[in-house]
């Protein structure tokens, strides 16, 4: 290990601060307030209706928030994005951030072939080398496990894991500097689930990846989080340590949600 891999990063790769989005009455998140540090990865979890996927889309720029700050620390500074113009945001989430959906036909481009998929992101910023986009498109299908007669097929053409392989493939290419990530193994069976989460796992760790994980599964994020962030109501409940969390809930709501996944 190397002498400076203990030594904390100066500054947050993400800081949010005030985070809340109402729809109408009903709270969708509130007063949210986290920082993620460079190579840190993040869940969040909390019941169906707890506020993951709205805070999610508010800080991966879907969704306006009502009031907060999202700060990126950016190639040139820190900059709070939700008060970037439209096309600044897009470029950002072309070039420094990926967003993994749930549904893999949400991530991809179902008419488009596996290398076209992964290549057409390279294009997007800026790689022009039709031979080395084909080679780390290959590259990249192996990486996830995907065969290279495979790079000619459509999506539409895969498994439900095989797709989920391949938008992941088609995030990671670019070398991201965040990737948001919501219920990436939500909708698979329970073995395809265990082989894309040690895949995951494996990437993350041999990129060095900072993440924000949304998922209503604990075994996703006692897996990849390095921390977690409890919500329940719109509210962040409490937030700490993945390990900690997990094996001390403090607050009564995350002991129930532990307790309940014990007894299955
Ligand atoms: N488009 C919308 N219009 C009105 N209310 C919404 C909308 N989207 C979400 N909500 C409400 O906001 C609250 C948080 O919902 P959200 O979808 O963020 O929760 P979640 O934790 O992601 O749930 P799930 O795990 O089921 O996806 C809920 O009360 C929900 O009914």
């Amino acid at each position: 290990m190397s002498i400076f891999a203990k030594v904390k990063p100066q500054a947050p790769l993400l800081s949010v601060k005030g985070l809340s989005k109402r729809y109408g009455t009903r709270i969708g998140c509130t007063d949210v307030a986290f920082d993620l540090w460079p190579g840190e990865v993040l869940g969040i979890v909390g019941e169906s209706g707890s506020g993951k996927s709205t805070l999610l889309s508010c800080l991966a720029g879907h969704l306006a928030p009502d009031t907060g700050e999202v700060v990126f620390a950016t190639a040139s500074g820190p900059r709070d994005t939700l008060r970037m113009t439209e096309p600044e945001r897009r470029r950002l989430a072309r070039t420094d951030w990926a967003f993994v959906h749930q549904n893999p036909r949400d991530g991809l481009r179902m008419g488009v072939t596996a290398g076209g998929n992964v290549g057409e992101r390279l294009m997007a910023v800026g790689a022009r080398n039709y031979g080395s986009i084909r080679d780390a498109a290959t590259d990249w299908l192996g990486r996830v496990e995907i065969d290279a007669s495979r790079i000619d097929d459509r999506p539409s053409a895969f498994s439900g894991g095989m797709q989920q392989r391949l938008q992941i493939a088609r995030n990671l290419v670019t070398g991201p500097r965040l990737v948001f990530m919501d219920e990436p193994t939500g909708g698979l069976d329970v073995s395809v689930q265990a082989r894309l989460l040690d895949l995951l796992r494996g990437l993350v760790r041999e990129m060095g990846l900072s993440a924000i994980i949304v998922t209503h599964d604990l075994a996703v994020v006692r897996l990849l989080a390095d921390r977690l962030m409890v919500m329940k109501s719109g509210h962040v409940v409490e937030q700490g340590l993945t390990d900690q969390v997990l094996d001390d809930p403090q607050h009564a709501y995350t002991q129930l949600l532990v307790s309940s996944v014990l007894q299955v």
